[in-house]
């Protein structure tokens, strides 16, 4: 293998959004500098369309588009198809598969993260990340009757909404569906859209708006590419032809205690055969064609040469509060990252779009002050939690502490809900708003960050705040 060597002011790992985001704001701020983008995979992620629906909320959608559509961003872009292997940080060098040494002065990872599955290695056990996985999965669906699927966050709720024509088992943890995203009152919300052929019949239905109020005490009375884009499952045929509608069983509390394969399964039930069978530990053996572990992520942190740094328990690169690992000169940002400083009130990480795309801005402008020389602040992004997204076919916004995170079960909760439009809740502590869920075109997402933000005290407007016959915008104009 010949080796070849090169240099550059900024290396960049990695072409999802992180890594993109990072060179095209290098790219911006510092245009006479020489920046190289290795990525293992020849599409690159990039965000356009970008709707803000608040000051640091915003709606945006993902395109891959072919790496080279990058190099028209900058001049002195290089952008090198390879997998890194190895970090010499000692020495500012990076190794790439093909033999590429890359000497750098400021390196930035945006490698990512895989699935973490309940099992390596099996065949039968599907993760879901990027076009390559999606493809699988769409092939082995075709000629499936059943599929089980475990793990109760965000692949797992596309997956029940959109996939169809078979039985699908979900196996959660939680005593709800949903739970990575939303309160046990939302998952109720979205009951209706889970039982597709409207054979699940609901209680206490209706259509009128209903508006609550209750503390949080009494909660128990109410109820190796780039990761994949939005609406990744539209642009991919994941339906089987086995049944006309989906069949969905969920089976609450319960996690997986072993597989067992066709063999292993025989001496239970000889008369039903599958190729791969899940043991729950509530107690059933459910055989099925393949289990897809939709069970979150573990970050790339482990290329050679970055063993002594340090990581955060999930086993993300920490970072401080300029994305700087513990290592001089070496950046972290998106999935492969844990943040690792004093974070605001009002926000926290979760490894979405929204935080890589917000991150790697970032590590760009921290990298290119510090080269500079110049003062850097930390960024406004990183003062609210932030997340638009789609459930069960309704918009979904999520701000701030929008679960009670971090507030110790001390708050209290206003809910308007009109069922299959609307769900919204507020999560107010000491009469100021520190949270919010907007399910449904609620219009309320500006009004809602504006007050996480200036901590206006609320009291004053009791329930009236989700008063359907006042618009409450008024109030704050
Ligand atoms: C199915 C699915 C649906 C999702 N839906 C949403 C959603 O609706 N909303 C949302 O906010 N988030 C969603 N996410 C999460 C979101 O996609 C990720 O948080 C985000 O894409 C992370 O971006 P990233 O740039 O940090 O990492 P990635 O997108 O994983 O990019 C990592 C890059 O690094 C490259 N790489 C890895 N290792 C190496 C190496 N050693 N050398 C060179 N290159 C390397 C990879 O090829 C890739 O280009 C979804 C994720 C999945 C899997
Ligand atoms: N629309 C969106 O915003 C979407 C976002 N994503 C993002 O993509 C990434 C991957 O998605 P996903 O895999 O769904 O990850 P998530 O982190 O969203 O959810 C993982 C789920 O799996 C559960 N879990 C973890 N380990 C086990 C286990 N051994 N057995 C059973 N359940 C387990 C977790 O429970 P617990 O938390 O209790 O451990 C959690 O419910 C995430 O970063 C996610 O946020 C993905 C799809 C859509």
């Amino acid at each position: 293998m010949n080796e070849e060597k090169l240099n550059c002011t900024f290396l960049i790992v990695g072409g999802g959004i992180a890594g993109v985001s990072c060179v095209e704001s290098i790219a911006f701020l510092a245009p006479e500098e020489k920046i190289i983008l290795i990525t293992a995979s020849p599409l690159i992620k990039t965000v356009t369309n970008i709707i803000p629906l608040g000051k640091t909320l915003m709606q945006f959608d993902i395109e891959e588009k072919d790496s080279t559509v990058l190099m028209k961003v900058h001049d002195l872009l290089k952008i090198i198809n390879d997998l890194v292997i190895k970090i010499d940080s000692l020495n500012k060098q990076v190794e790439t598969k093909n033999g590429k040494i890359i000497n750098y002065k400021m390196l930035c990872l945006c490698n990512g993260a895989r699935p973490k599955l309940i099992e390596n290695y099996n065949n039968f056990i599907l993760g879901i990340r990027d076009t390559e996985s999606v493809l699988q999965f769409s092939q082995k669906i075709k000629n499936s009757k059943r599929i089980v699927i475990v793990g109760n966050g965000g692949i797992a709720t596309e997956i029940v909404h959109e996939v169809d024509g078979l039985e699908m088992i979900w196996v959660i943890k939680d005593k709800h569906i949903s739970a990575t995203f939303v309160d046990p009152g939302a998952s109720e919300f979205f009951m209706n859209k889970i039982y597709k052929n409207d054979t699940f019949v609901h209680t206490n239905v209706s259509s009128l708006t209903k508006r609550m109020r209750y503390t949080i005490s009494d909660i128990t009375a109410v109820a190796d590419g780039p990761a994949l884009g939005p609406d990744w499952h539209n642009n991919f045929d994941i339906k089987s032809t086995y049944l006309k509608s989906a069949k969905i069983q969920i089976e609450y509390e319960c996690e997986v205690i072993k597989i067992l394969n066709k063999s292993e399964q025989k001496e239970f039930d000889p008369m039903e055969e599958w190729p791969i069978y899940v043991q729950l530990t509530n107690g059933k053996i459910i055989g099925c064609d393949f289990i897809v572990s939709a069970t979150g992520v573990i970050p790339n942190s482990d290329i050679i040469g970055l063993e002594d740094i340090k990581k955060e328990k999930d086993g993300g690169l920490l970072v401080d509060w300029k994305l700087e690992t513990s290592k001089q000169d070496i950046y972290a940002a998106g999935d492969v990252c844990s943040a690792g400083w004093v974070l605001a009130k009002h926000w926290f990480q979760m490894r979405l779009w929204t935080q890589a795309h917000q991150m790697g801005r970032y590590a760009a402008k921290s990298m290119v002050s510090k080269m500079k020389n110049e003062e850097f602040l930390q960024d406004f992004c990183f003062e609210l939690f932030t997340h638009v997204t789609k459930f069960f076919g309704y918009k979904v916004v999520l701000l701030g502490l929008y679960n009670g995170q971090k507030l110790d079960n001390n708050y209290e909760v206003l809910l308007r809900i009109t069922r299959g439009e609307e769900y919204i809740k507020l999560i107010l502590k000491n009469g100021k708003m520190q949270g919010a869920v907007l399910i449904g075109d609620t219009n309320l997402e500006e009004m809602c960050e504006n007050l996480i933000l200036n901590q206006l005290d609320l009291s004053v407007y009791g329930e009236d705040l989700l008063n359907p016959d006042i618009d409450i915008e008024d109030y704050f104009d």
